[in-house]
């Protein structure tokens, strides 16, 4: 049965997020995951991980000036040593939250700029991290967003993100397959997950199209769960999704999987 996790960013905004703890908790989450967690002390975020019995099991690199734009800095020529102590930062948050993934961000390309430049910058950070992740157990994951969501994002397809953990051949790296945007890039996701098979650590979940509950939309999230069951996914499901309304009333769907 999967392990889902609630995600402290998307889900609970009813609530300040030092209060999101505790409603995840309450309404049966052992695990969280949530974007960014450098607004606030390691070992205050970690205190309330303990304080209700929670997990967390994913958090991102920074995303750099959102405001103007950016998403990740660890793809952008020239920007390595910003990434780099973002990377490093990533790493402390981890070791203290207990974190066993972290997702390093890549990053948007502007019009005119060389994916091929991004890439390969992505790669050298990527490879970095790996190095410096691997002593503590820590793995890496690397994402595709689809561009509805996140346009010019440097992944947008599941096998952009393949490409990329490929070429970085270490084994802390993988996939983080986001089921919303595999299905609004990708699409066959039954297929995906068989041909992805090994290469990914994490998996986030919401409808397609509106990025709700995993209880409605086209994607048969049922079946999907009974896959990664028969495949025997030890990793976590983060539920990434928007709520329709109050959290709490929209988690009917998680009843039978506390
Ligand atoms: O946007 C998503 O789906 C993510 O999981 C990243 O954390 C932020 O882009
Ligand atoms: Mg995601």
């Amino acid at each position: 049965m999967p392990k889902f996790a609630a995600n402290l960013t998307m889900m609970f905004n009813e609530l300040p997020f030092l209060d999101r703890f505790e409603a995840a908790a309450k309404a049966g989450f052992k695990y969280v995951e949530y974007l960014w967690p450098y607004e606030f002390p390691a070992a205050e975020l970690k205190a309330k991980l303990d304080q209700f019995g929670l997990k967390q099991v994913l958090f991102n690199t920074a995303a750099g000036d959102i405001s103007q734009g950016e998403w990740g800095l660890s793809a952008i020529p020239n920007r390595e040593a910003e990434a780099r102590r973002d990377i490093d930062q990533a790493l402390e948050y981890a070791l203290v939250l207990g974190c066993p993934t972290v997702h390093i961000m890549a990053a948007v390309v502007p019009e005119g700029e060389s994916r091929q430049a991004y890439k390969q910058t992505f790669v050298e950070n990527v490879r970095y991290a790996s190095e410096k992740f691997k002593p503590h157990g820590i793995n890496i994951c690397l994402e595709a967003l689809s561009p509805e969501v996140k346009p010019n994002y440097l992944l947008k397809s599941q096998f952009d993100t393949l490409e990329i953990v490929e070429w970085v051949d270490r084994d802390n790296v993988f996939v983080q397959l986001d089921y919303f945007h595999a299905q609004n890039v990708d699409g066959n996701l039954s297929r995906l997950t068989d041909r992805l098979r090994g290469k990914f650590c994490h998996i986030q979940i919401a409808s397609v199209p509106n990025r709700h509950e995993p209880d409605e939309g086209e994607i048969n999230y049922q079946y999907i769960f009974d896959k990664l069951d028969e495949m025997g996914y030890q990793g976590y499901v983060g539920c990434e999704y928007k709520p329709r309304g109050e959290t709490v009333a929209g988690l009917g769907w998680f009843e039978k999987y506390k």
